[in-house]
């Protein structure tokens, strides 16, 4: 994809250079000029994506976009953007500190087992003093205004590799001791960061003495990361199998929390990408999400979740706004979350492949089109905005989500194994195209390009390919709404590495949770799996999406074009 400078070029060579106009001219020129470096200056990351997402041997190293670490009230310290940051933006590549921890595909690896692999690579000597002096850096579960939060918030976030491993080289090798700018150095006399000075850290002393188990302990949990299957689409391509990981990428570690974050991260390999999923402007904070699946719940469960693992009290937009609700509305909200999480709902997610039918939970369906419909009237009688009912929905997307699945199954159908449990003859998920539309607009207003979002605008466009003409409007709206979310996740690649990930993605039986949407009965996102579902799935993205198509949800995604 060229940029979107070029096409400025090209009009502004065209206009008149002499005269009243021509003035006018050099004006718009000049305009245009600055425009154009602006946008050239947008194309920081130093990081070759395609690379990345086909070729494991290719280290693209640890990159930091233009962001900056700075003191957040209440908050300790956080991410800032140093300019605007366009959607699809990469803004951080991280590298594991002390290696990332592998397991198999599905294996729930927390913080127990890091700190299991981080003592023993410690004690095996492959945790060195720069790694621990990182390590000791990190959030450890003091107060944020504490003395030790203190501490470490003159640090600068490019000291968190290379500088400071060099400073701890020069430091070992020679009498000189370590002392300047970055890391741990104090503010200059007379600015106002040196009236609020910290004492200057030693990276030498720091990182000297070994991490005992009770210090490790609580850096690794405020700080870890995880996933229990690999990229569904990078790890195809990069022909690696995919696996559960857990690790402490210490520059991700700098990303405070929101329930409605602007970033999203997933890992490539050993490297932990974050995404821009929203547009922000200069001087704004960058978020994750630390919920996992529980991102998709009330206001009560979301923030004591944050309380009891992370110990602050989430005052994020979506949580303000859920804060606020007139009675009835968080009434409806709570209902609702109930029935899709209630018993009867949670064995269906992990029932056997036939052991209920349709009609055994027509009392579930009633209950839950009774919440759903509750939720949807409370909102319009209170008469809430369109993000605020999209957060609303989903804080109760259990209900959602079940209710649209029930929905969608013909009246026979056995659903078990998660609904969709893919035993011969059993029914595709989401004949009705517009019912994974539906529920990835839901997703999309919490975690866009997440593994769900990418998932649900796939389907709905595989299975519209299905039933609706080529040249129908569905069909392109469907066709941009899955290039637009694609591009969101995966930045600045080619065309071609695009198509790919997407089919690979599409080729993957999905699983979100404990709930199989693959036509497979195969739990997970095994690639042995991939063979039985490709057909009408990749139908859909190879024959649908058109050149055309691609380029323009690039173009209207972040100016790619
Ligand atoms: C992974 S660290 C994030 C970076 C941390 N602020 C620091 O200074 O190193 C997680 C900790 O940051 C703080 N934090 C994160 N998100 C927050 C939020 N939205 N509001 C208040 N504190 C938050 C909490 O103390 C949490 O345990």
């Amino acid at each position: 994809m060229s940029g979107q400078g070029s096409l400025l070029r090209g009009r502004m060579a065209s206009a008149p250079a002499t005269g009243r106009h021509g003035r006018q001219a050099l004006l718009v020129q000049a305009k245009m000029k600055s425009i154009a470096q602006n946008h050239k200056k947008s194309v920081w990351v130093n990081v070759d994506l395609d690379r990345l997402y086909t070729q494991p041997p290719y280290n693209p190293g640890r990159h930091v976009g233009p962001v900056k670490l700075q003191p957040l009230p209440g908050k300790g310290r956080g991410l800032v953007a140093e300019r605007e940051l366009p959607l699809a933006e990469t803004a951080l590549v991280c590298e594991p500190l002390g290696g990332a921890l592998a397991g198999p595909e599905g294996t729930d690896l927390g913080p127990e087992d890091l700190l299991g692999h981080l003592l023993r690579e410690q004690a095996e000597g492959r945790l060195g003093p720069a790694d621990r002096a990182r390590l000791r850096l990190l959030y450890d579960g003091s107060a944020a205004d504490s003395p030790s939060s203190q501490r470490s918030r003159s640090v600068g976030l490019d000291d968190f590799a290379a500088r400071m491993q060099e400073r701890l080289r020069r430091a070992e090798a020679g009498p000189k001791k370590a002392k300047g700018k970055g890391f741990g150095a104090a503010p200059a006399a007379g600015t106002p960061a040196a009236a609020a000075a910290t004492p200057a850290i030693d990276p030498v002393a720091l990182g000297a003495p070994l991490l005992t188990p009770e210090e490790l302990r609580p850096l690794v949990r405020f700080n870890c990361w995880g996933n229990s299957f690999a990229e569904l689409g990078a790890a195809p391509l990069r022909q690696e199998p995919s696996r559960a990981v857990v690790g402490l990428w210490p520059e991700f570690a700098m990303l405070n929390h929101s329930c409605a974050p602007n970033t999203l991260t997933f890992n490539v390999g050993p490297y932990l990408m974050v995404q821009m999923a929203r547009e922000v402007p200069q001087g704004a904070e960058l978020t994750t999400c630390y919920l996992g699946e529980l991102e998709q719940t009330p206001l009560a469960e979301r923030r004591a979740m944050l309380r009891a693992s992370y110990g602050f009290d989430c005052a994020c937009e979506r949580c303000k706004a859920e804060e606020k609700l007139p009675a009835a509305v968080s009434a409806a909200v709570a209902a609702a979350y109930a029935a899709g999480t209630c018993e009867e709902a949670m064995a269906l997610r992990s029932a056997p492949t036939g052991a209920t039918d349709r009609a055994s939970v027509a009392g579930l369906e009633g209950a839950l089109t009774r919440a759903v419909e509750g939720l949807e009237g409370a909102m319009q009688a209170a008469g809430l905005e369109a993000q605020a009912c999209a957060w609303l929905r989903s804080s109760a997307w259990p209900a959602y989500w079940t209710l649209e699945a029930l929905r969608d199954l013909p009246a026979q159908s056995k659903p078990g194994a998660g609904l969709f449990g893919g035993g011969p003859g059993s029914p595709k998920p989401f004949s009705d195209p517009e019912v994974p539309a539906r529920l990835a607009a839901i997703v999309e207003s919490v975690a866009p390009g997440s593994d769900t979002h990418l998932f649900l605008v796939l389907e709905a466009m595989s299975r519209a390919a299905e039933t609706l003409a080529k040249d129908d409007p569905r069909m392109a709206d469907l066709a941009k709404d899955c290039l637009r979310a694609h591009i969101v996740r995966y930045g600045r690649v080619s065309d071609a590495v695009l198509r790919e990930l997407l089919q690979a993605r599409s080729a993957v039986p999905h699983y979100l949770g404990t709930i199989t949407l693959g036509t497979t009965q195969q739990q997970g996102a095994g690639a042995g799996a991939a063979s039985a579902v490709t057909g009408p799935m990749l139908g859909g993205v190879t024959g649908v999406a058109s050149e055309a198509q691609l380029r323009q949800a690039a173009a209207e995604v972040a100016g790619l074009v």
